[in-house]
């Protein structure tokens, strides 16, 4: 693809691989922005808006939204901040996957037990810029200096070994259902942070013309994953124990109550958040509520 192509277009930057990229797919489809990616090309062109995708590790995202040099990106927010970019991106939206936490971790038999332990000793990670920065306030808080300070070293992947090939005392990694760390025998002593996906744009753009196309996809975006957090409920009550039915399912703003016809009942249709819906079916159940019925969002603006 020459130059030319991208003239004007507005660049997005989306990571080509690991652990963020099916559910940035699913985002871009649900917000019907339409491409074709020929033979895993890093960049292309969108069909329906003058838009050009480009496929990047999702590390390196930070640094091309900050600096300019693409318009609009999705990278975790632990990313963003091992990348020392927190004051050239804005993070216009947290898009509710990748979530994880960035935590101390040390051999369950072992005598590390806290932080302040493994303070001094040697400490692997992927994240040497968030982890360096943690062990050095508790080294200062400790007073260690010099050879007693906490030795960083980079690894770029496969973290969890350190610890059992000997390379290291503790580590610090992304953790999510603790699954891989609990099968290297490690467990948390400590959290640097929680993280998850979110939308990001340069705080200087270089192309303010492109700001009404940002303004468009943010909202699109914000309404994918608005679908994916709600679910539509429905169900019949009577009135006298409607009050009781607007505590358990005040909605967003208000229920939507229509009266059935011929009948002192009424219907009421409100959004409440996904994992809440089974609760809530229960307690209107508990207050005589009948024919709830629960309802999947394929796409929404709230
Ligand atoms: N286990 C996880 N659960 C949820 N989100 C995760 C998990 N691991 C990583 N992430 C998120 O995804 C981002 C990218 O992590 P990933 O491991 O995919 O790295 P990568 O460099 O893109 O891929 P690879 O390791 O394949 O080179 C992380 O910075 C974090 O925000
Ligand atoms: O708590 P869990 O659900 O087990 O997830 C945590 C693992 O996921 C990430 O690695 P990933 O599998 O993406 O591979 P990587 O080591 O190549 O980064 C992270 O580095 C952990 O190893």
């Amino acid at each position: 693809m020459n130059a030319e192509a991208l003239d004007g277009r507005l660049l997005f930057a989306i990571p080509k691989k690991g652990r963020l990229y099916e559910k940035c797919i699913e985002i871009l489809s649900g917000a019907d922005i339409q491409f074709r990616r020929h033979n895993r090309l890093d960049v292309c062109l969108v069909m329906n808006h003058p838009i050009a995708l480009v496929f990047l590790p999702a590390s390196d995202i930070p640094s091309f939204v900050g600096n300019g040099n693409v318009d609009l990106g999705i990278t975790g927010h632990d990313v963003i901040l091992e990348a020392n970019m927190q004051d050239k991106v804005t993070e216009i939206q947290r898009l509710g996957f990748g979530k994880c936490a960035l935590q101390v971790q040390a051999p369950e038999s072992g005598a590390i037990k806290t932080v302040q332990d493994l303070a001094g000793k040697r400490v692997v990670t992927s994240f040497e810029v968030l982890a360096g920065a943690y062990f050095d306030k508790i080294d200062n808080e400790l007073q260690l200096t010099g050879d007693n300070r906490t030795k960083i070293q980079y690894v770029g992947g496969s973290v969890e070994a350190a610890c059992a090939l000997g390379l290291a005392d503790g580590i610090v990694d992304l953790v999510e259902s603790g699954d891989t760390m609990r099968a290297a025998g490690l467990h948390a002593i400590a959290t640097l942070l929680d993280t998850e996906a979110v939308l990001i744009k340069s705080s200087v753009p270089k192309h303010a013309h492109h700001a009404p196309l940002i303004g468009l996809i943010t909202s699109r975006i914000a309404g994918v994953v608005a679908a994916s957090k709600y679910v539509v409920c429905t169900y019949n009550i009577s009135r006298d124990q409607l009050p009781a039915a607007i505590q358990v399912t005040p909605g967003r703003r208000a229920p939507t109550i229509s009266p059935l016809e011929g009948e002192n009942w009424v219907a009421v249709n409100i959004m409440i958040e996904k994992k809440q819906a089974a609760n809530t079916m229960d307690e209107l159940v508990k207050i005589g509520a009948t024919d709830i019925m629960i309802f999947n969002l394929d796409n929404c603006r709230v």
